[in-house]
C-alpha cells in the first residue's frame, strides 16, 4: 500500500521505525558551503547536474565549493550502456560456442509487484539474447515443490541462472529454498557459500547480488573515490545492506551499518563520505543526515500517494531528494537510479555464469 505524500519531505512514514528512533520534524538541514568529497567524474559518463544537464564537467569541478544542486547520477543511463555491452558479448558467446545464456525465474503466488518485476526481468533478458524461463508456482506450493522446480532448473543445461523471486509466502522457509540453488547457477548471490566467501578476506564468491553490486558500479562509473572514505549504510539485510557493507569494506571504505536499533542515525550517518541507504521509509533520510558534499546512493523504492499520477501512485526512495541534494555532490533518483542497475547486474552475473559453465574467456 502506497504510504502519504509528503511533498517537502516534512514527515516521513513512520510505521517501520525503530523502538530507538524519534520522527525528525522541520529540522533544518545545513547548507553546503564547502564539498569535502574529491569528486572526480569519469569520461565514460556524462554527469547531469540538477540544475544543468549540459554542463562540461570542468564547470560542475568549479561549481563544487559554491553551487548547491548535486550531480545527478544517471542508474538509467548507465544501466543501458551495461546492457549494450553484455548484447555485444552475448553475439561473441553465441559465434564462438552456439552457447545462448539462460535465466530460470521462479515466482511463487500471485504478488502484483513480484510479477512485475519478473514481467521487466524477462523483457530485459529478451533485449539481450539472454533466453528467459519462468516457474509460476500457486501461493499455496509447498516448499518441496519449490525445491524440486530448482532443482530441476540445476540438472538443465541450458539454464545457466536461478532466481527465486522474493518474498516467498510466509509459510516456506527461505533458507531452505534458497540454499537448493546450485551456488554456479545462483545469479542473485544469496547462497550463504556466495555471502560467506564475500565476508571473508581473500576469498571471492562466484556471484556478487544484484543490487549492491549496481551501486559498487555507478560509484566506479562516476569515479568516486572508495579507499579510505567513510561509508555508511543504512539498512543490514541480507539482499541489499549486508553485501553492500562488506563490498564497500572490500574496495577499502570504514563502513558503519546503520539499522532500526542505532541510536542517533542523523548524527552517524553525517559522517559518511558515501552514504547508501536501503530501508523501506519513504523520505527517512532527511538533508541533515547528510554531509555536505557526500555521495549519496538510494536504493529504497517506496511508493507513495500522489493524485496526479494515472496509477494513484509514484516510487520514492529513502532520502528525501529535494533537500539531499542541496547538500550531497551526487545522489541517485528514484526511479532512475540503483533499480535498472540491479536488472543490468542479473544480466551481467547470468552471462558470467554461462561463460564460466562453458570455459569461456
Ligand atoms: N532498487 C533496487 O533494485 C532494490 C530496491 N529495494 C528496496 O530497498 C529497500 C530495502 O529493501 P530490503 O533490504 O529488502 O528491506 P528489508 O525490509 O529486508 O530491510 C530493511 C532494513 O532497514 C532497516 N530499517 C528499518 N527501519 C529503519 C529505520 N527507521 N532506521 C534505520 N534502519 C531501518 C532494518 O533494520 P533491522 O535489521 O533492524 O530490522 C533492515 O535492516 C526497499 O524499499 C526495497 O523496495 C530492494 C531490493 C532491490
Ligand atoms: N530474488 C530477488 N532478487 C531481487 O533482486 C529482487 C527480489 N528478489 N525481489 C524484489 C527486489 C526488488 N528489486 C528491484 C529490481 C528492479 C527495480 C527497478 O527496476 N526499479 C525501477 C522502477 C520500476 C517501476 O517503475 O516500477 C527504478 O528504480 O527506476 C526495482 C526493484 C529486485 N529485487
Amino acid at each position: 500500500m502506497a504510504s502519504m505524500v509528503f511533498s517537502d519531505c516534512s514527515t516521513s512514514a513512520t510505521a517501520r521505525l525503530g523502538p530507538f528512533q524519534k520522527r525528525i520534524s522541520g529540522q533544518a538541514f545545513q547548507l553546503r558551503t564547502l564539498v569535502s568529497f574529491p569528486w572526480r567524474p569519469t569520461n565514460r559518463f556524462l554527469v547531469h547536474s540538477t540544475s544543468s544537464r549540459f554542463r562540461s564537467s570542468s564547470t560542475i569541478a568549479s561549481a563544487m565549493s559554491t553551487d548547491t544542486a548535486a550531480k545527478i547520477i544517471d542508474g538509467k543511463s548507465v544501466a543501458k550502456q551495461i546492457r549494450d555491452e553484455i548484447a555485444g558479448d552475448i553475439v561473441k558467446l553465441k559465434n564462438a560456442t552456439g552457447i545462448v545464456p539462460g535465466l530460470a525465474v521462479i515466482l511463487v503466488g500471485s504478488r502484483k509487484d513480484s510479477q512485475t518485476y519478473v514481467r521487466n526481468k524477462k523483457k530485459a533478458c529478451e533485449a539481450v539474447g539472454i533466453m528467459s524461463y519462468e516457474a509460476n508456482l500457486p501461493e499455496d506450493s509447498t516448499e518441496e515443490e519449490v525445491i524440486k522446480s530448482i532443482t530441476g532448473f540445476n540438472n538443465d543445461p541450458s539454464v545457466h541462472g536461478i532466481l527465486v523471486q522474493l518474498p516467498l509466502p510466509r509459510h516456506m522457509n527461505e533458507e531452505n529454498i534458497l540454499n537448493s540453488v546450485g551456488i554456479e547457477k545462483d545469479v542473485d548471490g544469496f547462497h550463504p557459500l556466495n555471502i560467506g566467501r564475500l565476508s571473508m578476506q581473500g576469498r571471492d564468491p562466484l556471484f556478487v547480488p544484484c543490487t549492491p553490486k549496481g551501486c559498487m558500479e555507478l560509484l566506479h562509473r562516476y569515479g568516486v573515490e572508495i579507499k579510505g572514505k567513510r561509508a555508511v549504510v543504512i539498512g543490514r539485510s541480507n539482499i541489499v545492506g549486508m553485501p553492500a557493507a562488506l563490498l564497500l569494506q572490500r574496495e577499502n571504505a570504514t563502513v558503519s551499518i546503520v539499522h532500526s536499533y542505532t541510536k542517533n542515525p542523523e548524527e552517524i550517518t553525517r559522517q559518511a563520505d558515501i552514504v547508501i541507504s536501503a530501508v523501506g521509509v519513504a523520505n527517512l533520510v532527511r538533508g541533515s543526515w547528510i554531509k555536505p558534499g557526500a555521495v549519496v546512493i538510494d536504493v529504497g523504492i517506496n511508493p507513495v500517494d500522489d493524485a496526479e499520477s494515472p496509477k494513484g501512485y509514484r516510487l520514492v526512495g529513502d532520502v528525501c531528494y529535494e533537500e539531499a541534494c542541496k547538500v550531497a555532490s551526487a545522489i541517485t533518483p528514484v526511479p532512475g537510479g540503483v533499480g535498472p542497475m540491479t536488472i543490468a547486474m542479473l544480466l551481467s552475473n547470468t552471462l558470467s555464469s554461462a561463460k564460466r559453465i562453458h570455459n569461456f574467456q
